[in-house]
Protein backbone atom coordinates (compact mmCIF):
# COMPACT_ATOMS: atom_id res chain seq x y z
CA UNK A 1 0.00 0.00 0.00
CA UNK A 2 1.40 3.65 -1.04
CA UNK A 3 1.96 5.58 2.21
CA UNK A 4 1.54 9.32 1.64
CA UNK A 5 2.82 10.60 4.76
CA UNK A 6 0.22 13.97 4.55
CA UNK A 7 -2.54 12.21 5.70
CA UNK A 8 -4.58 15.29 7.30
CA UNK A 9 -3.77 15.76 10.87
CA UNK A 10 -6.48 17.10 13.22
CA UNK A 11 -4.28 18.61 15.87
CA UNK A 12 -1.28 21.08 15.33
CA UNK A 13 2.03 21.53 16.87
CA UNK A 14 1.73 22.94 20.14
CA UNK A 15 4.38 24.12 22.58
CA UNK A 16 5.23 22.10 25.64
CA UNK A 17 5.24 24.17 29.16
CA UNK A 18 8.80 23.48 29.75
CA UNK A 19 10.68 26.76 31.06
CA UNK A 20 14.38 27.26 29.59
CA UNK A 21 13.24 24.84 26.38
CA UNK A 22 12.07 25.35 23.41
CA UNK A 23 9.45 22.05 22.73
CA UNK A 24 6.76 21.61 20.53
CA UNK A 25 4.58 17.87 20.09
CA UNK A 26 1.53 16.85 17.95
CA UNK A 27 0.47 13.68 19.27
CA UNK A 28 -1.05 12.75 15.28
CA UNK A 29 1.67 14.21 12.64
CA UNK A 30 0.89 11.13 11.13
CA UNK A 31 -2.03 9.08 11.33
CA UNK A 32 -2.57 6.27 13.13
CA UNK A 33 -3.24 3.66 10.56
CA UNK A 34 -0.40 4.92 8.42
CA UNK A 35 1.81 5.08 11.37
CA UNK A 36 1.90 1.66 11.79
CA UNK A 37 2.09 0.44 8.59
CA UNK A 38 4.90 3.50 8.53
CA UNK A 39 6.58 1.08 11.71
CA UNK A 40 6.16 -1.93 9.85
CA UNK A 41 7.62 -1.26 6.64
CA UNK A 42 10.81 0.56 8.39
CA UNK A 43 11.30 -2.11 10.85
CA UNK A 44 11.65 -4.21 7.50
CA UNK A 45 13.28 -2.05 5.08
CA UNK A 46 16.10 -0.47 7.58
CA UNK A 47 19.46 -2.09 8.17
CA UNK A 48 19.33 -2.33 12.05
CA UNK A 49 22.59 -2.98 13.51
CA UNK A 50 23.34 -4.17 17.00
CA UNK A 51 25.73 -1.55 18.31
CA UNK A 52 27.75 -2.00 21.67
CA UNK A 53 29.43 -0.29 23.93
CA UNK A 54 32.49 -0.45 25.75
CA UNK A 55 31.28 -0.38 29.50
CA UNK A 56 34.02 -0.71 32.17
CA UNK A 57 36.10 -2.46 29.61
CA UNK A 58 33.77 -4.89 28.93
CA UNK A 59 31.76 -4.78 25.40
CA UNK A 60 28.16 -4.33 25.94
CA UNK A 61 24.63 -4.28 23.63
CA UNK A 62 22.83 -1.13 23.87
CA UNK A 63 19.40 -1.33 25.14
CA UNK A 64 17.89 -1.17 21.29
CA UNK A 65 18.85 -1.87 17.49
CA UNK A 66 19.99 1.39 15.39
CA UNK A 67 20.20 3.02 11.84
CA UNK A 68 22.18 5.75 10.60
CA UNK A 69 21.33 7.75 7.35
CA UNK A 70 22.00 10.83 6.12
CA UNK A 71 24.84 12.89 3.81
CA UNK A 72 28.29 11.21 3.29
CA UNK A 73 29.58 14.34 5.18
CA UNK A 74 27.25 13.24 8.78
CA UNK A 75 29.50 10.52 10.62
CA UNK A 76 28.32 9.28 13.81
CA UNK A 77 31.02 8.31 16.23
CA UNK A 78 29.68 6.25 19.45
CA UNK A 79 31.94 5.16 22.22
CA UNK A 80 34.89 5.12 19.21
CA UNK A 81 33.19 3.66 16.64
CA UNK A 82 32.63 5.08 14.05
CA UNK A 83 29.07 5.06 11.67
CA UNK A 84 29.57 5.77 8.46
CA UNK A 85 25.84 7.12 7.76
CA UNK A 86 23.50 5.00 4.59
CA UNK A 87 21.86 6.67 2.64
CA UNK A 88 18.22 8.12 3.51
CA UNK A 89 15.31 5.44 1.63
CA UNK A 90 12.71 7.64 -0.26
CA UNK A 91 10.43 7.23 2.46
CA UNK A 92 13.45 9.12 4.81
CA UNK A 93 13.34 11.55 2.43
CA UNK A 94 9.63 11.86 2.22
CA UNK A 95 9.63 12.70 5.56
CA UNK A 96 12.94 15.18 5.92
CA UNK A 97 11.23 17.03 2.95
CA UNK A 98 7.97 17.38 4.83
CA UNK A 99 9.71 18.10 8.56
CA UNK A 100 12.08 20.73 6.32
CA UNK A 101 8.77 22.39 4.71
CA UNK A 102 6.51 22.34 8.02
CA UNK A 103 9.19 23.57 10.53
CA UNK A 104 11.42 25.94 8.29
CA UNK A 105 14.24 23.78 9.61
CA UNK A 106 17.01 21.98 7.12
CA UNK A 107 17.53 18.52 8.17
CA UNK A 108 20.08 16.27 6.49
CA UNK A 109 20.31 13.21 8.77
CA UNK A 110 18.85 11.11 10.91
CA UNK A 111 18.99 8.29 13.80
CA UNK A 112 16.60 5.37 13.66
CA UNK A 113 16.36 3.03 16.91
CA UNK A 114 13.89 0.60 17.42
CA UNK A 115 12.94 -0.24 20.83
CA UNK A 116 11.95 -3.87 20.37
CA UNK A 117 10.10 -4.26 24.07
CA UNK A 118 10.39 -2.29 27.73
CA UNK A 119 13.87 -3.88 28.27
CA UNK A 120 14.77 -1.67 25.61
CA UNK A 121 15.61 2.32 26.12
CA UNK A 122 17.97 5.06 26.48
CA UNK A 123 19.59 7.18 28.97
CA UNK A 124 19.56 10.52 29.64
CA UNK A 125 21.66 12.55 27.13
CA UNK A 126 21.30 16.00 25.73
CA UNK A 127 22.12 15.89 21.82
CA UNK A 128 24.72 18.71 22.26
CA UNK A 129 27.63 17.49 20.23
CA UNK A 130 29.22 20.70 18.41
CA UNK A 131 28.40 19.38 14.86
CA UNK A 132 24.49 20.23 15.74
CA UNK A 133 25.14 23.63 16.54
CA UNK A 134 23.95 26.06 19.15
CA UNK A 135 20.87 25.77 19.20
CA UNK A 136 19.67 22.70 17.15
CA UNK A 137 16.58 21.59 15.57
CA UNK A 138 15.73 17.93 16.36
CA UNK A 139 12.52 16.85 14.94
CA UNK A 140 11.48 13.01 16.58
CA UNK A 141 8.54 10.96 14.93
CA UNK A 142 7.59 8.10 16.96
CA UNK A 143 5.80 5.39 15.60
CA UNK A 144 4.51 2.41 17.37
CA UNK A 145 4.04 1.51 20.83
CA UNK A 146 3.93 4.59 23.05
CA UNK A 147 6.30 5.33 25.67
CA UNK A 148 7.65 7.59 28.12
CA UNK A 149 10.04 10.27 27.00
CA UNK A 150 11.69 12.17 30.01
CA UNK A 151 13.04 15.57 30.17
CA UNK A 152 15.31 16.79 33.45
CA UNK A 153 16.38 20.30 33.58
CA UNK A 154 20.27 20.47 34.71
CA UNK A 155 19.58 23.11 37.21
CA UNK A 156 16.86 22.32 39.17
CA UNK A 157 16.34 18.39 38.34
CA UNK A 158 12.94 19.01 37.62
CA UNK A 159 11.61 15.93 35.13
CA UNK A 160 9.12 16.13 32.89
CA UNK A 161 7.37 13.24 31.17
CA UNK A 162 5.90 12.86 27.94
CA UNK A 163 3.83 10.32 26.71
CA UNK A 164 5.33 10.12 22.42
CA UNK A 165 2.27 8.48 20.77
CA UNK A 166 2.60 6.95 17.45
CA UNK A 167 2.97 9.03 14.99
CA UNK A 168 3.27 11.89 16.89
CA UNK A 169 6.31 14.55 16.21
CA UNK A 170 8.27 16.26 19.44
CA UNK A 171 10.74 19.19 18.05
CA UNK A 172 13.07 20.56 20.66
CA UNK A 173 14.63 23.41 19.43
CA UNK A 174 16.28 26.73 20.87
CA UNK A 175 18.28 25.85 24.34
CA UNK A 176 16.37 22.45 25.13
CA UNK A 177 19.70 20.59 25.15
CA UNK A 178 21.57 23.06 26.88
CA UNK A 179 18.87 22.95 29.79
CA UNK A 180 17.64 19.53 29.47
CA UNK A 181 18.78 16.19 29.18
CA UNK A 182 16.26 13.46 27.51
CA UNK A 183 15.64 10.22 27.41
CA UNK A 184 13.75 7.00 27.48
CA UNK A 185 13.12 4.73 30.22
CA UNK A 186 12.72 0.98 30.27
CA UNK A 187 9.47 -0.45 31.46
CA UNK A 188 8.24 -3.83 33.11
CA UNK A 189 5.17 -3.39 31.55
CA UNK A 190 4.01 -5.26 28.88
CA UNK A 191 5.30 -3.16 25.58
CA UNK A 192 5.28 -3.42 22.04
CA UNK A 193 7.97 -2.44 19.51
CA UNK A 194 8.64 1.30 19.26
CA UNK A 195 10.53 3.43 16.32
CA UNK A 196 11.70 6.19 16.45
CA UNK A 197 13.39 8.78 14.36
CA UNK A 198 15.25 11.76 14.96
CA UNK A 199 16.08 14.24 11.95
CA UNK A 200 18.88 16.68 12.61
CA UNK A 201 21.32 18.99 10.16
CA UNK A 202 25.40 19.02 10.74
CA UNK A 203 26.60 21.54 8.19
CA UNK A 204 28.98 19.79 5.65
CA UNK A 205 31.88 21.97 7.01
CA UNK A 206 32.41 20.93 10.50
CA UNK A 207 33.97 17.01 11.17
CA UNK A 208 31.15 15.75 13.11
CA UNK A 209 31.70 13.36 15.72
CA UNK A 210 28.36 12.67 17.33
CA UNK A 211 28.62 10.82 20.53
CA UNK A 212 26.47 7.93 21.02
CA UNK A 213 24.50 7.47 24.05
CA UNK A 214 24.23 4.81 26.55
O1 LIG B 1 13.48 7.42 21.30
C1 LIG B 1 13.35 8.60 21.60
O2 LIG B 1 12.27 9.15 21.69
C2 LIG B 1 14.60 9.42 21.91
C3 LIG B 1 15.68 9.31 20.92
C4 LIG B 1 16.81 10.25 21.22
O3 LIG B 1 16.81 10.95 22.19
C5 LIG B 1 17.95 10.32 20.31
O4 LIG B 1 17.97 9.62 19.29
O5 LIG B 1 18.87 11.11 20.58
FE1 LIG C 1 18.39 12.45 22.09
Amino acid sequence: MQLNLFASQVSALVPVSLPDADVRYQSDWIAPAEAIQLFERLQQELPWRQDTIKLYGREVNIPRLQSWHGAPHCEYTYSNLCMSPAPMSPILVKLQQRLSSELGAPFNCVLANWYRDGNDGMGMHADDEPELGTKPVIASVSLGYPRRFSFKHLGNGQRTDLLLESGSLLVMAGDTQRHYHHGLSKTRKPTGGRINLTFRYIPASTTPALEGNE
